[in-house]
């Protein structure tokens, strides 16, 4: 779960960190087109009063830094498309039109940025969206010759304009064709990166699971034991553990088979399972021994919960299935001591177990 929590948040983090770069981005061009702009209007290309350039300069810097704002904020985390790679290419789209607009001999050049817009937005909009936006440019492009064309009909040359419109929407098409091609990449590459992690995920799982019943194994355990053994160490943080074994297992496996041995360990482990509390640790160390781990409980607690399990196991009967009829277990608990090795923890847990079994089997003792 944690883990879970984990992950989630550092997929959070890197797209937080996608969204910086793609809206740095952004400014960039803006940058590059603005730049363009007044270069045009100091040589007296670009055929608008100064407040009035002004006023159109303010408006698009004001929108796009509000778009900076909520990309940086991660507001817009909460929409499937958090980049807003749409309406960012819309507003480049209108803005490089109404420049254009007012750019008679240089008209190509200032929507000639449009191109880098859309390879920007192609990192998120799939290639039919692509498209549309192109088709749409090459429409907004037309209507704003048809305006300039209405105005300025005289100066204008017809075949020029249509031709460089026409060059224009080529241009853009392409674009979004090359866009789209990049998109499948990336979704392909994001669906790779997904099926990878959950490889890594099931190898963890299977280096810390025991095949049989899905409990943990041995070498998790004991890792576990080694944690709980600093954090005894460390923080005065005690634990307990039981150290359970099934009776006269070998005469399962003798009289009723492997199969049916294998279903008593397997139904075991669920019922021991079923009755865990939550932040205890239960797995097999190997063949009919298994281990519960309790941290923050001494011996007392830990032989309450050893009884608990074993009186429980006690009503279980195989044999109406055609199997054994009750499987009784044996238990050796021990709490752990003050500089104690896990080893000796171990050793300890198992000549209780040893008691246990030499005592007639079918009990708990504490070492
Ligand atoms: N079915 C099955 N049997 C296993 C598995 N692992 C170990 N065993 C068997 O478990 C039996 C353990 O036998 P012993 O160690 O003599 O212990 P026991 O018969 O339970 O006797 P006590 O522990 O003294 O009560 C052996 O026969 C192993 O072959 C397993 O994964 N599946």
């Amino acid at each position: 779960m944690n883990q879970d929590l984990r992950q989630a948040e550092m997929l959070t983090l890197s797209e937080k960190r996608l969204l910086k770069r793609h809206s740095r981005s952004a400014m960039a061009i803006m940058a590059m087109h603005t730049l363009l702009c007044v270069v045009y209007f100091q040589f007296g290309y670009f055929a608008v009063e100064l407040d009035q350039g002004l006023l159109m300069l303010f408006v698009v810097w004001v929108s796009l830094f509000a778009y900076q704002l909520l990309l940086a904020t991660g507001w817009t985390l909460r929409f499937s498309e958090p980049s807003l790679s749409l309406p960012m290419v819309l507003h480049f789209m209108v803005v490089f039109m109404v420049s254009g607009y007012y750019v008679d001999e240089f008209r190509l050049s200032v929507v000639t940025l449009f191109f880098a817009g859309l390879l920007l937005a192609s990192f998120r909009l799939s290639g039919k969206v692509m498209i549309g936006v192109a088709m749409l440019a090459s429409v907004a492009y037309a209507m704003m010759l048809w305006l300039a064309m209405n105005d300025r009909w005289v100066e204008l040359s017809f075949s020029v304009e249509a031709l460089q419109w026409l060059v224009f929407s080529m241009i853009s098409v392409s674009f979004a064709i090359t866009g789209g091609g990049i998109n499948r990449l990336r979704d392909a590459l994001a669906d790779k990166n997904h099926q990878l992690a959950r490889a890594v995920e099931q190898v963890r799982e299977m280096a810390i699971r025991d095949d049989l019943t899905g409990l943990f194994n041995r070498r998790h355990l004991l890792e576990v034991l080694e944690r709980q053994r600093a954090l005894f160490a460390r923080k005065g943080l005690s634990f307990a553990i039981c150290y359970v074994d099934l009776d006269h297992f070998k005469q399962i496996n003798d009289r009723h088979g492997h199969d049916w041995g294998d279903r008593v360990l397997r139904r075991f482990s669920a019922l021991a399972l079923a009755g865990m509390r939550d932040g205890d640790y239960f797995g097999r160390l190997g063949g009919e021994e298994f281990l519960l781990i309790l941290p923050q409980s001494n011996e007392q607690g830990a032989l309450r919960v050893a009884e608990r399990l074993r009186e429980r196991w006690r009503e279980e009967s195989f044999g109406q299935e055609g199997g054994p009829n009750a499987v009784s277990l044996s238990v050796g608990v021990a709490a752990c001591q003050e500089d104690e090795t896990v080893d000796e923890l171990l050793n300890r847990a198992d000549q209780g177990l040893y008691r246990a079994k030499s005592g007639g089997r079918n009990q708990s003792r504490v070492a």
